[in-house]
């Protein structure tokens, strides 16, 4: 693949940009009464006004062109056939798969993974059927009442995430908890008031070798023993894992591992084995319509053309920011306090597939790549960072998300909190002139001096991009709708940056780090050299205060 900076298209879109970056949107509206419908556009249920965006009919046709010399349409193609286009760790990936429902052939080496992912399907679900009708029971004969994750990263956020989110589809009388750092609170504060009778543990790993996975999960296994017996265990643990032989060694009955396949990323599987918690907590059927929500996503973003697509246009919009106004963060704020963990995911979903600076040839990228990601549920945000959003020096795009209808209708909650999305997003494109903010304090009645001073803190210079994503209600099928969206998105932009979005090279310095550190930390024999001054400084300081000295 040639430079992104040499494609035809980049050079015409740096050209374009000149021309471009000075236009208000206040003056785009002005001028074109059809620009909310030019630019907005639906699938489904879900709805993408993207019209608040600093971008002409031009720059969308130079954007898709971009994403045609990029090859967008054909690894597209290439990744819903099941080519090994994560290069670097020689893999297909096939997320898609899992919420193929149409039952499409999809080969993985010659062999059509479709079967496997039914067959798989059909045991999460039999087993969350059981979980929830109480007849899978616990070592003494009790029905379970607490389900607790314990995963990290993709094996945990995915699931926690979309166990919140679909909170109001859960079960009276049934939690699901998730356990992820290795931080020791994190386990014991969920253990808290949980009867080991009436506990069963998911251990979530896809590799099975995570540090913190089997950390936490070890010292579950004795809090479950200590309570009940080391015969329990078979009762009260069970595993979701592409690794039967480590789920074997660690002493869990592999006819209780639900598994997966090196061809689902980690921060891609909620919709494998690893959505087991979100089965459990919802309902099998639930969970389906979360794969339909996905699969809706999947088949427009297969079919549709590029200029009414939606992950692509989000994706090209994103490059857009990044790569032409210099934009180096993106907001996701969820009106929704349900969605909470939203931005939390899409962290490691965006983040962690295209935090990356070597292309997939080998060569440096000379532009830049994935943004940093971060947003706040509903109005909280509001009293915190959107100051920033509105009047710092940096511009950061948003997307807002709002359903329409709320789980919890009351007085006038939900009118309030659409309000303030809609609003957010006029104050952005909008901002307030000076003679607009001079109006005001005259209106006011404060002094001349005062104006005088006042106005430029209250001038918003505006033109400052959003997304609005709405739906009628956040459902298993919306929730599954908007989570594809992103994740196609990510895809998108990675192609064009010239990157592999689905390996993850860069976590493993700092495990290969720590593992050397803990001898030294735990062993006084083991000494802190090899390592730098400051590391080495900070384990005698880290040992010292340990000790109590
Ligand atoms: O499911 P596993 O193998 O325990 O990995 C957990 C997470 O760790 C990572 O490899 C990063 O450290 C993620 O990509 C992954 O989701």
């Amino acid at each position: 693949m040639s430079r992104l900076d040499h494609a035809t298209a980049w050079e015409a879109l740096k050209s374009h940009y000149t021309e471009v970056r000075d236009l208000h949107m206040r003056d785009l509206f002005a001028a074109d009464p059809e620009r909310f419908r030019r630019f907005s556009l639906s699938v489904g249920d879900l709805m993408l006004d993207y019209s608040k965006n600093r971008i002409t009919e031009e720059t969308r046709n130079l954007l898709v062109t971009l994403a045609e010399e990029r090859g967008v349409p054909e690894m597209r193609a290439a990744m819903f056939s099941g080519a090994p286009i994560n290069s670097t760790e020689h893999r297909a990936v096939l997320h898609v798969a899992l919420r193929n429902r149409a039952g499409r052939v999809i080969e993985v080496d010659g062999e059509d993974v479709t079967p496997l992912v039914n067959a798989e399907l059909a045991k999460v679900r039999a087993f969350a059927e059981k979980v929830r009708d109480g007849s899978w029971t616990g070592a003494t004969g009790k029905p379970v009442r607490d389900v607790v994750n314990i995963g990290i990263g993709g094996s945990d956020l995915g699931p926690a995430m979309v166990t919140q989110a679909l909170k109001p589809y859960g079960k009276s009388g049934l939690k699901v908890h998730f356990v992820s750092n290795v931080d020791a609170s994190h386990l014991v504060e969920t253990l808290k008031g949980l009867d080991p009778e009436t506990t069963l543990f998911l251990v979530a790993s896809k590799t099975f070798t995570t540090q913190e996975t089997l950390t936490n999960a070890t010292t579950a296994r004795q809090w479950l023993t200590a309570a009940l017996g080391e015969a329990a265990v078979a009762n009260h643990f069970a595993a979701m894992s592409t690794n039967a032989e480590a789920v074997g060694a660690f002493g869990i009955d592999t006819a209780n591992m639900f598994r997966f396949w090196d061809w689902v990323g980690g921060r891609y599987s909620l919709w494998s084995a690893i959505g087991l918690p979100i089965a459990i907590a919802i309902g099998p059927d639930n969970f389906d319509a979360l794969l339909a929500g996905a699969e809706d996503m999947d088949r427009h973003f297969h079919e549709a053309p590029l200029a009414e697509n939606m992950p692509v246009i989000l994706a090209l919009l994103g490059v857009w920011y990044t790569n032409f106004f210099g934009s180096g963060a993106h907001a996701v704020l969820p009106y929704d306090q349900y969605l909470a963990r939203l931005p939390a995911y899409l962290q490691q979903a965006d983040m962690e597939s295209n935090g990356k600076t070597t292309c997939r040839d080998g060569k440096p990228a000379l532009w830049a790549t994935g943004p940093v990601l971060f947003g706040e549920p509903g109005t909280n945000g509001q009293h915190s960072f959107y100051q920033l959003l509105h009047q710092g020096s940096h511009l950061i795009p948003c997307d807002f998300i709002a359903p329409a209808q709320s789980h919890n209708p009351r007085g006038d909650h939900h009118a309030i909190l659409l309000a303030n999305v809609l609003a957010q997003g006029e104050a952005l494109m909008r901002g307030k002139t000076a003679a607009e903010a001079e109006a005001e304090l005259e209106a006011a009645s404060l002094p001349a001096s005062q104006v005088e001073a006042l106005v430029p803190h209250k001038v918003f210079p505006g033109n400052r991009p959003s997304n609005t994503l709405i739906m009628p209600r956040l459902t298993p099928r919306t929730l599954g709708m908007l989570i594809a969206l992103y994740e196609h998105k990510i895809f998108v932009q990675g192609v064009i940056w010239g990157i592999n979005s689905f390996d993850q090279w860069g976590v493993e310095l700092g495990k290969q780090l720590a593992k050397r550190i803990l001898p030294a930390l735990k062993d006084d024999a083991s000494p802190a050299a090899g390592h730098d001054a400051s590391t080495a400084g900070l384990i005698a300081a880290v040992k010292a205060l340990r000790a109590g000295k």
